[in-house]
């Protein structure tokens, strides 16, 4: 780990999160199966998985978002009702892996806005702006900016959402889930389309929020930043959870390296195809340096040469063209995939 915080999560902590058989059915499909997932105090535990493997449905179980086939989750000891407002209030916050902010409103009113589980003024406070209510609206203003401060963003608190690059939307939008005080924060993909840099400051802001005493539950596709970030990593395919544990457990599963990072399918291009390429680029260099030769000592032969280089820049860019389409179209193999483990790959929105 290159944090320079210290892992509090121990084994003895107290359970924040317990979510238990939870299943949810989708008609004939099942996207999520009997998953068992605990979190800790002090814990930052990752959810990975492949694309499809039910890691956004299980998440929206957690949230109320959707009320679980079977199963049951409990926050702190109480089971949750199946309500997004009420996990709110109860203390689980979240982001989504599709940006969800009011574009049209400022970066501090979002936050404003994830702040009203948390304000005790009433609509009739509201309208009649007495001094209850302008005394929680400045304090509720405090509380927003210095959230702000923390993400990084204080000084762009009048700028409009939308105007924010995409990287700092995604911090605004911890910002406000974290404006409901919550105990328990679930990410859901937080480095989508981030670069390398974002992703690190991204990295730097969650474990400084699980030193502020904030569980967390991320999900995420860039293996680098979950293995660097977990005390715990929990692996679902197809809606399964098939491997829970550390980092170096997860990453050295050869379950997981089979189920989530791919094996090689038949017919995908091997060091055969890939010495093939290399022969014909090889050939069409040869062939063009040779024509070149020829053209500068014969002269009256230059017709035949340039046709002959033609050829062989053709040859050199079907090559070319063969050794893209091996890249693009087949999958790494396994072994590729697992040493590239640091990629990033976006999931479809949501
Ligand atoms: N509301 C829904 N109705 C029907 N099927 C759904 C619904 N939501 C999700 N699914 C299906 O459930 C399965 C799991 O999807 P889910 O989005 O949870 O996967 P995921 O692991 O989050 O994938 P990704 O990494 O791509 O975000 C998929 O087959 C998906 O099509």
């Amino acid at each position: 780990m290159t944090t320079t915080t210290t892992a509090t999560a121990t084994s003895t902590a107290a359970t924040v999160l317990d979510a238990s058989g939870v299943t949810m059915r989708f008609g004939g499909l099942t996207a999520v199966r009997g998953v068992d997932l605990t979190v800790r105090e002090g814990e930052i535990v990752g959810l990975i998985g492949p694309n499809g493997a039910g890691k956004t449905t299980f998440f929206n179980c957690l949230t109320g978002l959707y009320v679980p086939t079977e199963g049951q989750v409990s926050y702190k000891g109480t089971v949750l009702p199946p309500k997004p407002h009420l996990v709110t209030k109860a203390g689980i916050a979240r982001t989504f892996q599709n940006i969800r902010l009011f574009s049209n409103m400022t970066v501090l009113e979002n936050v404003l806005v994830g702040r009203h589980t948390r304000t005790k003024e009433g609509l009739w406070s509201a309208l009649l702006r007495g001094p209850g209510f302008k005394k929680a609206e400045l304090a509720s203003r405090e509380r927003a900016m210095e959230l702000l401060e923390f993400v990084g963003l204080a000084a762009k608190a009048e700028h409009l959402a939308r105007n924010l690059p995409y990287g700092e939307q995604r911090k605004l939008e911890i910002a406000r889930a974290l404006a409901s005080d919550p105990g328990l924060l679930l990410l859901d993909e937080p480095t989508a389309g981030m670069n390398q840099n974002e992703t690190r400051t991204t990295e730097e802001l969650v474990f400084a929020i699980r030193d502020k005493g904030i569980a967390v539950l991320v999900i995420e596709h860039d293996m680098k930043f979950i293995f660097n970030l977990c005390d715990r990593v929990a692996v679902l395919v197809q809606g399964e959870k098939l491997v829970e544990g550390t980092s170096e457990v997860v990453q050295g599963d050869e379950r997981v390296v089979a189920a989530y990072l791919g094996t090689p399918y038949e017919g995908a291009p091997g060091a055969e195809e890939v010495a093939e390429v290399e022969a014909a680029e090889a050939h069409a260099e040869e062939a063009a340096e040779a024509a070149e030769a020829q053209a500068d000592t014969e002269p009256e032969a230059a017709d035949t040469a340039s046709d002959d280089t033609e050829a062989a820049a053709e040859a050199s860019d079907e090559a070319d063209e063969s050794g893209d389409a091996g890249s693009d179209d087949a999958p790494e193999s396994a072994a590729e995939n697992a040493s590239d483990a640091d990629s990033t790959t976006e999931g479809d929105s949501k």
